[in-house]
């Protein structure tokens, strides 16, 4: 449903110098910056998948998803989406997708939503047959049926965000580009955000680009992700394998495709867990019963001040080292825990710089 080849975006700023003075002198002598927001970004997107877009700030997501859109034109390389070059901006194009930005509202400020549903209804021709099922099914499934008539501006972040993935839903889109639709949403709203379009994705089979610093958001929802940093894709694959402590590099730009939809490029294997215990401290040598070795053998042990030790160790050895934790001595507490998503994506980051 998307193939992207090489994609690049290039962006040319003016640099101006600072003060009055360095203003003036950009008047007779200009010098420009030039970044590349996207560099050589290749990827394909089956349809119905439900795919992950992570980067840091300024790496180059939205971007991306914009060239995708047709909003801006790429540099050099090309993309598909659909059938169609998102670059060309033809209607036929514009009725098989929708891209929802959370930072931006699409939907009139001062009028009730439903005016402006009424209004894409006329823009897309709408049979109003199909535009009423589609907005009758769109309102049950986001729940927000009595806001319909309130104007824009009266509704809360979480109901306007709402609207606007109706807004964006009304043309039935085949794909749908999604960037940070959560943010600023409380987490109850951001629950039923995740719980509609996970929904919309099964019932309908969207094909759907996401992108959200809400790790909730892509463990929930996306069993792929792709991730890119300064521009350049470091990571395409399954969700899973990311969780591992050293992912595989990219070896091409085709490695480690999910299969589709749904699917998984294969087991977790390898992927770590975070076990913590307290012991029970009876007397001193309950203390010393639990071996600051342990260090050397896990590599990653600490002890919190509040007597606590976390082990990181392989799932596949979790029960064993669990068993040794509770035949070493009495323990008060212990948890197993998966190493939080937004650490190892800090850590795939930081390795990639
Ligand atoms: N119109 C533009 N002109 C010049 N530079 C731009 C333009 N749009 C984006 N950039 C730059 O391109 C880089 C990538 O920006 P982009 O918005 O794609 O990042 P992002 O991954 O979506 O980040 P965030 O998570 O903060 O939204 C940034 O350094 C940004 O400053």
């Amino acid at each position: 449903m998307i193939e992207v080849q090489n994609l690049t975006r290039v962006f040319r700023t003016y640099k101006k110098q600072p003060g009055f003075w360095g203003g003036v002198k950009g008047l007779f002598k200009r010098e420009f910056e030039e970044l590349a927001a996207a560099k050589d970004i290749s990827f394909s997107i089956g349809e119905g998948e439900f795919v992950g877009f992570l980067g840091p700030n300024g790496a180059g997501k939205t971007t991306t998803l914009k060239m995708l859109s047709g909003l801006i034109y790429p540099t050099s390389g090309t993309s598909r989406v659909g059938g169609f070059d998102p670059a060309k901006r033809e209607s036929a194009y514009r009725r098989i997708f929708a891209l929802v930005l959370g930072q931006k509202n699409q939907l009139w400020w001062d009028l009730p939503a439903i005016e402006s549903f009424n209004l894409l209804r006329a823009i897309y021709a709408l049979p109003t047959v199909q535009y009423q099922e589609t907005l009758d099914e769109l309102l049950d499934l986001l729940d927000v049926r009595a806001k319909l008539n309130v104007m824009v501006r009266e509704l809360s972040l979480g109901e306007r965000m709402k609207m606007e993935l109706i807004a964006a839903l009304l043309h039935r889109p085949r794909v749908l580009f999604l960037d940070e639709p959560t943010i600023g949403l409380d987490v109850i709203s951001q629950k039923a955000v995740r719980n509609f379009l996970r929904e919309y994705n099964r019932r309908n089979k969207v094909t759907i680009l996401l992108t959200s610093h809400y790790m909730a958001d892509i463990s929930e929802l996306c069993e792929r992700v792709i991730v890119i940093h300064h521009g350049r894709k470091i990571y395409d694959g399954a969700l899973d394998r990311l969780e591992q402590r050293n992912p595989p590099p990219l070896a091409s730009d085709d490695v480690a495709h999910a299969p589709m939809p749904g699917g998984s490029t294969g087991p977790a294997v390898g992927r770590k867990k975070i076990i913590t215990f307290l012991p029970e401290l009876q007397d001193s040598r309950d203390q010393a019963a639990f071996p600051e070795d342990w260090r050397s053998r896990y590599g990653e042990t600490t002890r919190t001040e509040d007597g606590k030790f976390t082990l990181r160790v392989p799932s596949d050895a979790v029960v064993a080292v669990s068993q040794e934790i509770l035949t070493t001595g009495p323990v008060a507490d212990i948890t197993i825990e998966d190493v939080p998503l937004e650490e190892i994506i800090a850590e795939l980051f930081a390795t990639s710089e």
